[in-house]
């Protein structure tokens, strides 16, 4: 692992999204839990760290929360086998796919792409780089309050597909470049924030590791 990965939030070229990987997060939205992963992007803009806000576009009142996995990659990468998936891994990170939920369903019903529901400014809050020694990928509890009430709670081994399947799933057909970031999929209990609103979430690793965020929704 190489030092500018500590840096991953300013060289980040591709944000790739992973969509319904927790059974009980696709039922709660009424969607199907798919049998292979489904994959969309943010653009590195989306990115924005603490001590910044979430803005909420103007013509939009509300977005939904969603805490996720980040997955940092080390090596440039292409048809990783998922024996040598861990070893592309550079680190982790925290972070939320914020999401107008009205958009993407107006796009769903039209069959358009989710971009502008998923992608705007701020859209990929993000938390900082987390080693990789901290993190056993089996057992991360993520969770995510707004105001202080608890929405989120889950754990990565609810996840239907893998980190290592996700990457070697992607790899197939997206070269993975160093600092790129993998959002994993949201538990369940995905809910609104409006303007005024505080969203902290926090991630718990291996031996008593912790993290938090807080951001303000604006
Ligand atoms: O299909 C939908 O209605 C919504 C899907 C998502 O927003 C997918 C995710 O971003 C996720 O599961 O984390
Ligand atoms: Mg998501």
């Amino acid at each position: 692992m190489t030092d500018t990965l500590k840096d991953f939030r300013s060289i980040c070229r591709k944000i790739i999204c992973i969509g319904r990987n927790y059974s009980e997060h696709a039922k709660e939205l009424g969607n199907v839990v798919p049998t292979q992963p489904i994959i969309f992007m943010k653009p590195s803009t989306a990115l924005v760290i603490e001590p910044n806000d979430i803005k909420i576009p103007s013509e939009w009142d509300e977005l939904h929360h969603e805490v996720e996995l980040g997955v940092i990659i080390d090596k440039t990468c292409q048809n990783v086998s998922k024996e040598e998936a861990e070893e592309n891994i550079g680190g982790y990170c925290l972070a939320l796919d914020m999401t107008s939920r009205k958009i993407q369903d107006d796009l769903k019903k039209q069959g358009h792409p989710w971009l502008l529901s998923k992608g705007f400014d701020t859209s990929c809050p993000c938390g900082d780089f987390i080693e990789k020694n901290q993190i056993d990928l089996s057992s991360v509890n993520l969770w995510l309050n707004v105001n202080e009430n608890i929405k989120q709670n889950g754990h990565t081994c609810d996840m239907i597909f893998s980190v290592p399947d996700l990457i070697v799933f992607i790899s197939k057909y997206i070269t993975l470049e160093h600092g790129d970031l993998i959002l994993t999929g949201t538990p369940s209990g995905v809910g609104p924030v409006k303007r005024g609103d505080q969203i902290t979430a926090g991630i718990n690793g291996k031996d008593d590791f912790k993290y938090t965020m807080k951001f303000n929704v604006v």
